[in-house]
């Protein structure tokens, strides 16, 4: 007898889905006349996306909750299970400009909205000239290649580079803080590292785990929680990251121990190389 697992359901699932959703971009590239609970435009795709991935994950025996960036309410499954909360596409304004996207998802064994240290895996699917996976569990991570459904493993315990080359950074530059603005000074003037950036956090931090560096989505003057959000990308990203031996801050602590207040709150995030890291706290102490 086989004993079922539903976060390899889930993952599984994911990854299936990826080859659609990837195929199903075309002919919805538009905006879609409404807003997310975070106040900004949908794209045609971000609902489509949504709503298969919600129909999808929510029927998987052993998922109890349903919830994604892009619906406010949680979608109640089964009375026990795991709490999937997805980002079902990251850097959909790259649509219009078809650049790099992302599916991002984390798995949480408490109800939403739940801290990081809740995660019992995570991950995220890039929509690049082709369609990769990076899922963490159980402190490792490992990247698979995905075509036609099928998921195939090209790298296992995935550690980021010790010598960190790319940096990116997001956020108008006139709205970083001082203390930010003058840590990334510090970065650029590094002669080995090389600035990375296409909007999309998904290809950004795939570049800091291939290359080793640093992604943020800082705190800005008039937001001092940045723009990403915890439960759907925050979190996950900092799981993954430290999986592959990395560090992820708010800018004081790991975001894995950030308080879990809000379904849609926002986080100000930090993640890479944890010597960049450090540094960062230190500069933004
Ligand atoms: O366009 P900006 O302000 O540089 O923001 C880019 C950031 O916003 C995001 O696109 C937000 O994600 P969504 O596209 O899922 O809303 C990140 O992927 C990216 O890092
Ligand atoms: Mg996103
Ligand atoms: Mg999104």
């Amino acid at each position: 007898m086989t004993v079922s697992d539903p976060v390899e359901d889930i993952v599984a699932t994911i990854s299936r889905s990826a080859t659609e959703i990837r195929q199903g971009l075309v002919g919805r590239r538009g905006k879609a006349d409404e807003e997310n609970p975070s106040g900004e435009t949908q794209a045609e795709a971000d609902v489509w996306a949504d709503d298969l991935l919600a129909e999808r994950l929510s029927s998987i025996d052993g998922v109890a909750q349903y919830a994604s960036e892009e619906r406010a309410e949680i979608i109640d499954c089964d009375d026990d299970g795991f709490s999937v909360a997805v980002d079902p596409l990251d850097g959909s304004s790259n649509l219009k400009s078809n650049n790099t996207m992302g599916t991002v998802f984390g798995i949480y064994d408490e109800p939403l909205p739940a801290p990081g240290a809740a995660l019992v895996a995570a991950g995220y699917v890039l929509y690049g000239p082709i369609t990769t996976m990076v899922y963490a569990r159980d402190g490792t991570a490992t990247k698979y290649e995905l075509t036609g459904g099928e998921r195939t493993i090209v790298e296992q315990d995935i550690t980021l580079p010790d010598d960190p080359i790319t940096y990116g950074f997001g956020g108008r530059v006139p709205d970083w803080p001082d203390d930010f603005e003058a840590y990334v000074r510090e970065i650029e003037s590094n002669p080995k590292h090389k600035l990375r950036y296409g909007g999309a956090m998904i290809g950004d931090v795939n570049q800091v785990l291939t290359y080793g560096g640093i992604f943020a989505y800082p705190a800005l003057e008039d937001s001092p929680n940045g723009k990403l959000r915890l439960q759907f990308e925050g979190n996950p990203i900092a799981y993954v990251i430290e999986a592959a031996g990395g560090r992820s801050s708010n800018g004081e602590h790991s975001i894995l121990e950030v308080e879990a207040t809000d379904l849609h709150q926002r986080v100000p995030l930090h993640v890479g190389n944890t010597s960049l890291i450090d540094r960062l706290e230190a500069a933004l102490a």
